[in-house]
């Protein structure tokens, strides 16, 4: 986990402008900046889940934290209990037992939508309705909670705020969110000719649409080409370092390692190992548990 940044300093040598010099506008959104880099705890705990299908437990007891702002791993082999995992904490399915906590709140066996308005989301594949609408529309058409400010407003700071009507904000915040990644010139292209990797954008693109704090990404790579797969990831490294936090599922072994700061290893429905990533290469159970498959 990274380390908390230590107080701020206070010897202000004299030549430099105190916060009272300032412009006023540009010291709240300092401080408003300075606030959203604050870490902000753990917002997802995970406490002895349990999922049971018929005769198959597929998790046995998982227990792990996300911390706030983190870009975290979630791996382990096929059929370690990854999926089940997501789908009971965004609402898919209901646990056995065991307890998830989302902001120091139970959210265990809510709905989707439930968990979604909380600020907890998970991208989902575009529907088959979905497909014959365009980029734009389907973008018009995420549910937008009004949970404050929005991821738009957050990752273009300096967007005006004099639309008048919701229609047209929202339409700027669509249009923002296509330029953010890169999709507005897709605009009138219907979803359903989209490739792999520009439907993962889209749909992240729409999960960001009802404002979230957190996003689960399952598999956000899958079948994307190396270019657009570079451009998602730069995308959720500068959402994170505005302070969005993202627990990741993803079967690419080195995209793990290389991007995410802490990373939880499941393993038959348990959580084997958590750690950077070189804990995790040099943890002889993960070694085990992968037998055959290279962690290097
Ligand atoms: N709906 C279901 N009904 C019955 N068994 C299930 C169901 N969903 C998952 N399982 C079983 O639960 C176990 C864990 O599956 P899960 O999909 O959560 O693992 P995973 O780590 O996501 O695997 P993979 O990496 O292969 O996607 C597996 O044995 C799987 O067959």
């Amino acid at each position: 986990m990274s380390d908390e940044p230590g107080p701020a300093t206070t010897n202000i040598p004299d030549d430099v402008e105190t916060p009272d010099e300032l412009d006023p506008e540009s010291h709240d959104s300092a401080v408003e900046e300075a606030a959203k880099r604050t870490p902000r705890g753990i917002p997802l705990r995970v406490d002895g889940l349990r999922k049971e299908f018929g005769g198959i437990t597929a998790v046995d007891g998982a227990s792990f934290q996300v911390e706030a702002g983190s870009l975290t791993g979630l791996i382990g082999p096929n059929g370690a209990g990854k999926s089940t995992t997501f789908n009971c904490i965004t609402g898919v399915h209901r646990p056995t037992a065991g307890q998830v906590q989302f902001n120091g709140e139970n959210i265990t066996g809510l709905e989707p939508h439930e968990v979604a308005n909380r600020g907890l989301v998970r991208t989902f594949q575009i529907a088959r309705e979905l497909e014959e609408m365009t980029v734009l529309e389907n973008m018009m058409l995420a549910p937008k909670h009004q949970r404050g400010e929005s991821i738009v407003r957050s990752v273009t700071p300096g967007l005006r705020r004099d639309v008048i009507s919701q229609e047209e904000e929202l339409r700027e915040e669509v249009w923002e969110m296509l330029e953010f990644f890169e999709l507005d010139h897709l605009a009138e292209t219907e979803a359903g000719t989209l490739s792999g990797g520009q439907r993962k954008l889209l749909e992240m693109a729409r999960a960001l649409m009802t404002d979230p704090e957190m996003v689960l990404l399952d598999e956000p790579l899958a079948g994307v080409n190396p270019t657009l797969e570079e451009k998602l990831l730069e995308r959720i490294h500068e959402l994170r370092e505005d302070g969005y936090t993202f627990l990741f599922v993803e079967h690419d072994m080195d995209i793990i390692m290389e991007h995410c700061e802490h990373i939880i290893v499941m393993h038959q429905g348990k959580v084997l190992a958590e750690g950077d990533a070189d804990d995790i290469r040099n943890n002889e159970a993960v070694v085990e548990a992968y037998l055959g498959e290279d962690i290097s």
